[in-house]
């Protein structure tokens, strides 16, 4: 199969029959680098609580997920990592959804008291919980770029209006149900990201859906408004990064080092957790 496209930690490839395969790799990246170290199983654990997802979500908005079936020629170590989609037109706009304030919303909301034109009350801090969850896409930064921020207004002059709005309210919706089921589950959803595409004029869900990658898990149990708050997944890994022990310093841009054997297994643990609470099923 021909490759096309290596994200950080997933690629894409181009079947015969013209579908596409979309392989997540146990890849993880944190202060933005991609680690020379895997985590075990990642990439199958978020595969698989991505489909679950899709078929929760089925009622909101149709998915690109064609078929769990290998193809033929595909190595055997991808068994449970690749998926079968459809291909869409893709729309150039991350869809993200948040109910909680962090990272470049946060920033852009120190500086102007909105977030993608979207003013929000005074006061707010690093992890406040909004009012009510808001939508605040960004354009698809190219490789080692950054996503930008765009208004509601961008959204409508880059996709029409009819298309804005449905864009808006699935990801709304896609947001509303992952972040409640999530925190049913002790798990805080603070913020995702989905893209849509077009196949004959209807819009179909893409990517992968509310994973650990595409979205800020935090353990509820941790939430407290004023600081960064606990990634619940990628915690160990920042800490370790940033510990005497590592010998690294994030401003130096150097590669990160490798990880030691007891951060990897903590690492996978809390992806096996994150998959075990959320689906109700065993990962065994
Ligand atoms: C490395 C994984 O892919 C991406 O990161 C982003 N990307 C998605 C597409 C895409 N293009 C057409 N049809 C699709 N169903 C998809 C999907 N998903 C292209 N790049």
């Amino acid at each position: 199969m021909k490759h096309l496209h290596s994200g950080k930690v997933r690629d894409l490839y181009e079947l015969p029959g013209g579908e596409l395969l979309i392989v997540a790799r146990d890849s993880i990246s944190a202060y933005d680098h991609v680690l020379d170290t895997p985590i075990p199983d990642k990439g199958r654990i978020l595969t698989q609580l991505s489909l679950w997802w899709f078929e929760r979500l089925a009622d909101v908005v149709p998915n690109h997920v064609v078929s769990t079936d290998l193809p033929d020629g595909s190595p055997a170590e991808w068994e449970g990592r690749a998926v079968v989609v459809r291909r869409l037109d893709m729309i150039p706009v991350e869809c993200v959804a948040r109910g909680y304030l962090t990272g470049g919303g946060l920033k852009d909301y120190r500086k102007s008291g909105a977030v993608c034109g979207i003013v929000l009350p005074e006061g707010l801090e690093d992890g406040s919980r909004l009012p009510e969850p808001i939508f605040t896409p960004t354009t698809k930064a190219a490789v080692g770029g950054h996503d930008q921020p765009m208004t509601y207004q961008d959204v409508e002059q880059l996709a029409g209006a009819g298309l804005a709005s449905r864009l808006r309210d699935i990801t709304m919706e896609v947001y509303r149900r992952g972040a409640e089921l999530a925190l049913e589950r002790g798990v805080i959803v603070a913020d995702t990201k989905i893209e849509l595409g077009l196949r004959e004029g209807e819009l179909v869900l893409g990517d992968e859906v509310l994973t650990p990658d595409s979205s800020r898990f935090w353990p509820a149990d941790d939430w407290e408004p004023g600081r960064s708050q606990k990634s619940f997944d990628k915690q160990f890994v920042r800490d370790w990064l940033v510990s005497p022990e590592s010998g690294w310093d994030p401003a130096s841009g150097t590669a990160p080092p490798a990880l030691p054997a007891h951060i990897v297994e903590q690492t996978r643990a809390k992806y096996v957790e994150a998959y075990e609470r959320l689906t109700g099923r065993s990962w065994a």
